[in-house]
């Protein structure tokens, strides 16, 4: 079985340098030209999917539709979860990344940014959790999540979700985000907590697994074609 993961295309707010986590922008002109070529590069390795995953993220949505219709298989089902969302930033939201670093220091900053468990600091909840999570129970979410956090809430949806459609011998895309993806690959690449920190993932590139019916990898390779 095929399972793909795909960063979202650069976003406005990759381009602008800025925390960006639950905050909503779109694709950069660039990220509309990067998830265009990962369709593309699908098409033309003849990987074919029966079930897409996405977050509720707009910059993974569209990267999502982009990939699928230069793929011709727009009509492919997508579930779209809060769960593969990118790790909440918490109030480091809106920040510059460069200001931000001058301002606490490069060591605190990249603490933040890779650390395994170190959170960043919170937001208030008005600030964290616009009207499309209000079918949540917010009160109990974290509106600031490290790496394990974010595991502890993609695990559920692989488990739940992913797994079973690998199991079945089904082909599986899912578009999401750097620190979702990097939380799913830590658990089936079996990661440990320090040398996750060295794991970068690149916009809009395809990583494809081919997976045993023990969702064991078999292989790995990174399409990638700038
Ligand atoms: O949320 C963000 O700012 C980015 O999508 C990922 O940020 P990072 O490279 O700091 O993890």
């Amino acid at each position: 079985m095929k399972l793909v993961f795909i960063r979202h295309g650069e976003s406005e707010l990759n381009l602008a340098n800025v925390f960006t986590g639950w905050l909503d922008p779109k694709l950069s002109e660039k990220g509309r030209k990067e998830a265009a070529q990962a369709g593309k590069d699908l098409k033309e390795a003849g990987i074919e999917f029966d079930y897409v995953h996405t977050s509720v993220l707009t910059r993974a949505n569209q990267t999502c539709n982009i990939v699928l219709e230069n793929m011709d298989r727009l009509y492919l089902p997508v579930e779209k979860n809060w769960r593969l969302n990118e790790r909440h930033y918490g109030a480091l939201q809106g920040l510059n990344k460069a200001e931000t670093a001058k301002k606490y220091g490069d060591e605190q900053v990249h603490i933040w940014r890779r650390s395994y468990d170190v959170r960043p600091p919170q937001a208030t909840d008005e600030q964290a959790f616009d009207h499309r999570y209000d079918h949540l129970d917010t009160r109990h979410m974290l509106a600031g999540e490290c790496l394990k956090d974010t595991l502890a809430r993609t695990l559920p949806y692989w488990e739940d979700h992913i797994a079973p459609q690998l199991k079945d011998g089904k082909n599986v895309l899912v578009v999401a985000h750097g620190n979702s993806l990097r939380s799913l690959i830590k658990h089936i690449e079996n990661i440990s907590d320090e040398d996750i920190m060295g794991v970068e993932i690149a916009t809009g590139e395809p990583i494809v697994y081919d997976i045993d019916e023990n969702l064991n990898i078999v292989n790995k390779t990174i399409l990638y074609k700038k």
